[in-house]
């Protein structure tokens, strides 16, 4: 049997993708429209007051496409906060005018390829604030799930732990030539939702999201044993940007 990576775990992390029921929106009275604002900015302060308090954290992001029309990224603490957020969510008046239409369950994770042995990651006060992270207010989010893929021969959990090493080395390479421009948060979803991992990348720009995951591809983890889900991509909202969007 392989030696399986030691992972550290942080928040616990929920991506809640929402579609707009815009005839309804549209059949709304205006107090109505106005009523169900009000009350996601409320929302939206709470969540705020806990990303202060570093309780947890929210991205916010409208969602370009089809898929959905907005997002809300929540991290917290435990599953049971997550639970109680999204049923908060889905008990305002905004929810009325939303279909939910995808979501994912995952925990902020970091794993041991890169670690130094015999020095305790938690010790160091970077990868902790890596695993309960403020997330960034970029102008850009892309989501996507994944798998390490388990077929024949090219099966990762079959690999010896140093082989797996190397190639999360240049991986990691590849990563930190993007820095500054992308940051990444990977959640890991094993036995919690339908993929592996959950990829979340933050960008001022997005074609940076482009470059970066277009260039792993060549990179053999990614190349050989990567296989991938459905790909979201969207911009920053606010209270504001968002009843802008709203307004019809
Ligand atoms: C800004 C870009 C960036 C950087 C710096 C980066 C670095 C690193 C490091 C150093 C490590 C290993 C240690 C750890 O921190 O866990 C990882 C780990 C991981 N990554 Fe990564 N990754 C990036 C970016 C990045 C992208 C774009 C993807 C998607 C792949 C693609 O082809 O679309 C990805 C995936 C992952 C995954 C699924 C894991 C966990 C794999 C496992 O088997 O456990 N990642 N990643």
């Amino acid at each position: 049997m392989s030696e399986a990576a030691q992972t550290l775990e942080g928040w616990y992390a929920l991506h809640d993708f929402r579609m707009v029921d815009w005839s309804a929106w549209k059949r709304a009275s205006e107090d109505d429209r106005q009523g169900a604002l009000d009350e996601l900015h409320n929302l939206l302060e709470d969540w705020t007051g806990i990303e202060n308090r570093q309780e947890g954290s929210t991205a916010f992001y409208s969602v370009v496409g089809q898929k959905a029309d907005f997002m809300f990224m929540h991290l917290r603490e435990t599953l049971e906060e997550l639970n109680t957020l999204e049923t908060t969510f889905n008990k305002t008046r905004l929810a009325e005018f939303t279909i939910p239409v995808y979501s994912y369950v995952s925990i902020v994770e970091l794993s041991n390829y890169m670690g130094q042995p015999g020095t305790d990651p938690l010790e160091n006060p970077e990868v902790v604030a890596r695993l309960k992270p403020a997330l960034p207010k970029a102008k850009h989010i892309c989501f996507y799930p994944m798998n390490k893929r388990r077929e024949g021969n090219d099966n990762w959990y079959m690999l010896s732990m140093d082989e797996r090493k190397t190639m999360m080395r240049s991986h990691g390479m590849i990563g930190r030539s993007y820095a500054g421009r992308v940051k990444q948060i990977i959640t890991g979803s094993v036995g919690f939702d339908d993929w592996e991992w959950g990829v979340t990348l933050f960008a001022e720009d997005a074609l940076t999201f482009k470059k970066l995951v277009y260039e792993m591809r060549f990179d053999e983890v990614s190349a050989r044993y990567g296989d991938f889900g459905s790909f979201y991509v969207g911009n920053l909202l606010d209270g504001e940007k968002f009843a802008q969007q709203m307004k019809v």
